[in-house]
C-alpha cells in the first residue's frame, strides 16, 4: 500500500516542479514542510521522482505514473522492492540486456538524448544514452600526504570504497562521509573527470619548467583561476602548483564567499580575490585587479577558464536538466565562453598557458571554442581531451591547453 502512496506523492512532486532549481533542493525544501514522511519513504519518493527525469526527452507522452515506472524499470539493473510492488511483471525482467528492455516498455534509447550531431567527435553515443540511467558515484580525491588517514576513517566507519588510482576512491552515491572524514582540508569531493583536469595541470607544470619565458623557478606561478566558483579547481591547482601566487574570481559573489570558507578549510592562506563579470569589456575588469592584487600587475604565468556551460556531461547527477534543456541554449553557452576566453587571454604573459574545460558534451562548447581560440587569437594548442566518465559513474569533461606564442 505505502508504494502506491510513494508514487502519487512523486506524482505530485512532478506536477509541481517546474525546473528552475535543482530537483533535488526542491525535494528537500518539499519534505521539510512535510515531516510526516520518515527516511524510507523519502528515498522511495526521490528515487521515483528521478526515475521519471532519467528517461530525458523519451516517452514524453506518457502519463506521468508511467512514465516514472518505465523510468524505474529501465534504471533498475536488478530486481527491488518498488517495481517488485508497482510493477512486478517487469521487475522479473530487470536484468535483460537494456536494449530488450527498452523495446518492452516501448522506448526509443536514441529519443533520450536527441541531439547525437551536437556531439563532440570522441563521445559513444550508445553508452553515454544508457548513463543516464544509471546514478553516478561519489568521487574524492585524496589531498598529498592524506591518502591513509582518509582510507583508515573511511575504513573504520564501515563505508565501501573503491580505489580507482593513489589519489583517487569512488563511493556509493548515498554515501554519508561527512562526519567521518575532514573534507576539503584531507578530502575533496570532485568528479573524477574533473579531477583528472588535473592531468591538464601537470602537463603544464612540466612545460613551465621548460619554459624559457616563464618566471624563474623560485618565483610563484601566477595563476588566475577566472570562473572559480567555490574553487574545485583552485585547490586542485594548490596542490599541483608547489608554488603558486593565486587570483581567484567570479561573477558571483554567493560563491565566492563559499570559495572562501572552503580555502579557509583546505589550508589555502594567500590569494586574491575579485568580482568580475568576463563577458564584459576589459576595462571594467583592470580596477578590480588592481584592488585584489595590491597594484600587481595584471597578467599571469597560467589562466584557468573553467566556463559556465550547459553542464550535458553532468545530467547522469542532475537528469531534470536534460528533460528541461533547449538546445538553442548550446550557442548562447559558446557565444559567452568565447567571449570569457577573450578576456581571460588578453590578461595572459608570452610563453603563459590556458586551460579551458567545461563539463559539456557539446562540440560547439568544446571543439568549436577550441577552434575559435587557435584562429582568432593564435594560441598554440598542447593538448585537448574529452574526459568521458559515462563507462565509470562519472561525469565527461573536457580540457584542452594552450600556450601564448
Ligand atoms: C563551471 S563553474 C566553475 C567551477 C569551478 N571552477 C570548480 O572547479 O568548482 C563556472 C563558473 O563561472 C561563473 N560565471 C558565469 N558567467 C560568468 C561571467 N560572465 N564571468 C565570470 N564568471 C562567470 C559561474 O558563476 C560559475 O561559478
Amino acid at each position: 500500500m505505502k508504494y502506491f502512496s510513494h508514487i502519487n506523492t512523486a506524482v505530485q512532486l512532478l506536477q509541481q516542479y517546474n525546473g528552475s532549481v535543482p530537483f533535488g533542493s526542491f525535494i528537500k525544501q518539499f519534505f521539510s514542510q512535510h515531516k510526516k514522511y520518515g527516511s524510507k519513504d523519502r528515498k522511495n519518493i526521490s528515487h521515483l521522482g528521478y526515475a521519471f527525469f532519467r528517461l530525458g526527452k523519451a516517452g514524453l507522452q506518457l502519463p506521468v505514473e508511467e512514465r516514472i515506472l518505465t523510468g524505474l524499470f529501465l534504471s533498475s539493473p536488478e530486481p527491488n522492492e518498488l517495481l517488485q510492488h508497482l510493477k512486478p511483471d517487469w521487475n522479473e525482467k530487470t536484468q535483460l540486456p537494456l536494449a530488450e528492455k527498452a523495446q518492452l516498455a516501448g522506448i526509443a534509447l536514441n529519443e533520450l538524448f536527441p541531439w547525437s550531431a551536437e556531439l563532440s567527435e570522441e563521445v559513444a553515443y550508445e553508452p553515454f544514452c544508457a548513463s543516464f540511467l544509471t546514478q553516478p558515484d561519489l568521487f574524492l580525491r585524496l589531498r598529498p600526504g592524506k591518502a591513509a588517514v582518509v582510507k583508515n576513517k573511511l575504513q573504520q566507519a564501515g563505508i565501501a570504497f573503491k580505489e580507482i588510482n593513489p589519489s583517487c576512491l569512488a563511493l556509493p552515491n548515498a554515501s554519508k562521509i561527512d562526519t567521518v572524514i575532514e573534507t576539503d582540508r584531507e578530502a575533496v569531493i570532485q568528479d573524477y573527470s574533473s579531477q583528472r583536469i588535473g592531468e591538464l595541470m601537470e602537463l603544464i607544470r612540466a612545460s613551465t619548467a621548460l619554459s624559457p619565458n616563464s618566471s624563474a623557478p623560485s618565483t610563484p606561478l601566477r595563476v588566475w583561476d577566472a570562473c572559480a566558483a567555490s574553487g574545485g579547481k583552485s585547490i586542485l591547482a594548490s596542490d599541483i602548483f608547489p608554488r603558486i601566487d593565486l587570483t581567484v574570481s567570479d561573477v558571483r559573489k554567493s560563491i565566492l564567499i563559499n570559495l572562501e570558507q572552503r580555502f579557509v578549510t583546505a589550508g589555502i592562506k594567500n590569494y586574491h580575490s575579485f568580482i568580475a563579470d568576463l563577458s564584459t569589456s576589459s576595462s571594467n575588469i583592470q580596477p578590480a585587479f588592481a584592488r585584489a592584487s595590491s597594484g600587481k600587475h595584471s597578467t599571469f604565468d597560467i589562466i584557468i577558464t573553467d566556463v559556465p556551460c550547459s553542464g550535458s556531461g553532468t545530467w547522469s547527477r542532475t537528469p531534470e536538466q536534460l528533460y528541461y534543456f533547449e538546445p538553442q541554449q548550446i550557442e548562447r553557452y559558446s557565444t559567452l565562453q568565447k567571449k570569457i576566453v577573450e578576456q581571460a587571454i588578453a590578461h595572459l604573459k608570452p610563453g603563459g598557458f590556458l586551460l579551458y574545460c567545461t563539463c559539456s558534451v557539446f562540440k560547439k562548447e568544446n571543439e568549436e571554442v577550441v577552434q575559435h581560440i587557435q584562429e582568432k587569437h593564435a594560441l598554440q594548442l598542447l593538448k585537448k581531451e574529452l574526459l568521458t566518465g559515462y563507462t565509470q559513474k562519472a561525469d565527461t569533461l573536457f580540457g584542452a591547453v594552450f600556450q601564448k606564442r
